[in-house]
């Protein structure tokens, strides 16, 4: 097996302890020569790499190199995989996306709605950028993008680089909702075949398998509707938010029975519920920076100071281990399937060619092969247009600068609807990220 050259883009990122301890988890699976650290920051870089460093010593002694760097040619010269996981702006400008809208009463998320679109805007230059700067040292290497918000990063660099067929846009929460499937089946994910369509964070599990080929969906959606629905991911299991996001599951099946949801419908089906739920004061962005960031922060001061990983618990965590195993399929052919985020091209029939979808693929070394769904029914196609249409008019304000779409896209996203309150909500937005936008006009 031809062993890999990484790079991780972002690496100061609160999830690349995470992403290192898959990494080895999956070392069978996916071997690597080298891996490279490349951030902007590089005091938030130099922590997690010394941590890195020490961890890699005892549980990756095979490895050839480790660096750390913040010049792009070091960092993107021969790779063969990029990961991305980028945050332009940073955990202070989540804040901003997330309390602006909450106080006009909209749903202040870090993905959805008005917050989407502000961290959208935000994340499509710098995206742009590092993805011409990575083909510049590294023509063929393949480009694993996690940077949020998926669904319009997806949309820019598709628009961008069209024919660039070597980068792939991936989300781990139908993964993280698949850990959860599995534990109530007794289950290890990998052993689950998913059957599911939509944009990102904005689709729906039809059907679960089994590898052989049992329908288990009804047994699921008993199961949740009478036991309830917890998340089970080591990363996420004991976190408050996200035990009531995955309770939130229970509720949107039983008014929505026919398929089982993607967390994230809960902003779009109930975004009244949610904004009362949230304190305007103290939002997710504040949260996670007084838990996983500071978590994260002191892991690693530990690991620096003791030189050692015995005082710390490392665990591999499903955001790593499903972007390892995708890029082991990519590197080896080992033609898995995933969930994976690609042009529609009439794999849903009744949407257009040039939707970013999401939806299982066979993942092989020409890429993924995604399997074909058909049409899909009224109710999902009609959320699934709106929202295509809110994110197509993000993109299309971003590259013409132009005030006016914008303001089209949050009317008509299902958080907002009422355009005089989008326009307030877009003109604080946009004094808030004046050092970041282009100028809309
Ligand atoms: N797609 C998914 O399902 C998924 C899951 C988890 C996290 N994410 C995304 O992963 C990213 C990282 O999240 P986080 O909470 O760890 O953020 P973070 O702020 O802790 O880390 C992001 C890192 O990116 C660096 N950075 C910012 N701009 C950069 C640039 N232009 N070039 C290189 N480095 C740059 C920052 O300095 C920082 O170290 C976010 O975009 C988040 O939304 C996506
Ligand atoms: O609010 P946050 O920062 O905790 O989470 C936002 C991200 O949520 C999803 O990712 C989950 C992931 O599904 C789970 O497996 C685990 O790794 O935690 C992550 C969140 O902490 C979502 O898919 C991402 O796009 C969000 O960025
Ligand atoms: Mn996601």
């Amino acid at each position: 097996m031809k062993k890999q050259r990484l790079v991780i883009v972002g690496a100061g990122s609160t999830y690349t302890i995470g992403m290192i301890m898959s990494l080895i988890a999956e070392k069978e699976n996916f071997p690597l020569k080298s891996i490279t650290f490349y951030d902007i920051d590089k005091e938030r870089q130099e922590r997690v790499a010394k941590a890195t460093e020490v961890i890699l010593k005892e549980k990756y002694p095979e490895l050839e190199e480790f660096k750390y760097t913040t010049d792009k040619k070091e960092a993107f010269e021969n790779v063969d995989f990029a990961f991305i996981q980028i945050r332009t702006g940073g955990l202070s400008m989540r804040e901003k996306d997330e309390k602006i809208p909450l106080s006009y009463g909209v749903v202040g998320q870090e993905t959805c709605g008005p917050g989407g679109m502000a961290y959208g805007m935000r994340s499509i230059p710098d995206m742009i950028e590092l993805i011409k700067d990575i083909r510049k040292y590294s023509k063929d290497a393949w480009i694993l993008n996690y940077t949020n918000p998926a669904a319009i990063v997806a949309e820019a660099l598709r628009r961008v680089f069209p024919n660039d067929k070597k980068i792939l846009n991936i989300c781990d929460m139908p993964a993280a909702i698949m850990v959860s499937y599995a534990k109530i089946l007794g289950k290890e994910i990998w052993d689950l075949v998913p059957e599911y369509f939509g944009l990102n964070h904005f689709g729906w599990f039809t059907k679960i398998y089994d590898k052989e080929g049992n329908d288990l969906t009804d047994k699921l959606k008993n199961h949740i509707l009478n036991k309830g629905f917890v998340p089970e991911d080591a990363e996420i299991a004991n976190d408050k938010s996200w035990i009531k996001t995955f309770k939130q599951v229970e509720t949107m099946i039983k008014d929505f029975p026919e398929y089982l949801p993607n967390t994230y419908l809960q902003y779009y089906l109930y975004p009244q519920k949610m904004v009362e739920k949230e304190d305007p004061n103290y939002t997710r962005a504040n949260q996670v920076m007084d838990g996983r960031e500071k978590r994260v922060i002191n892991l690693c001061n530990t690991i620096i100071k003791d030189q050692s990983i015995e005082n710390v618990h490392l665990e591999a965590d499903i955001h790593g281990r499903y972007m390892v195993r995708v890029a082991a399929s990519l590197a080896y052919h080992n033609c898995d399937i995933f969930i994976v985020i690609v042009e529609n091209n009439g794999i849903i029939s009744n949407l257009p060619d040039d939707a970013m979808v999401e939806v299982p693929a066979m993942i092989t070394s020409h890429g993924p092969k995604p399997f074909a769904v058909g049409k899909i029914p009224t109710f999902y196609k009609g959320l699934i247009e709106g929202q295509l249409a809110y994110e197509k008019l993000v993109v299309d304000a971003f590259f013409a600068n132009d005030y006016d779409k914008m303001l089209q896209a949050l009317t008509l996203n299902r958080t907002v609807v009422n355009a005089p309150v989008a326009r307030k909500i877009l003109d604080d937005l946009i004094e808030a990220n004046k050092d970041y936008w282009p100028e809309l006009k």
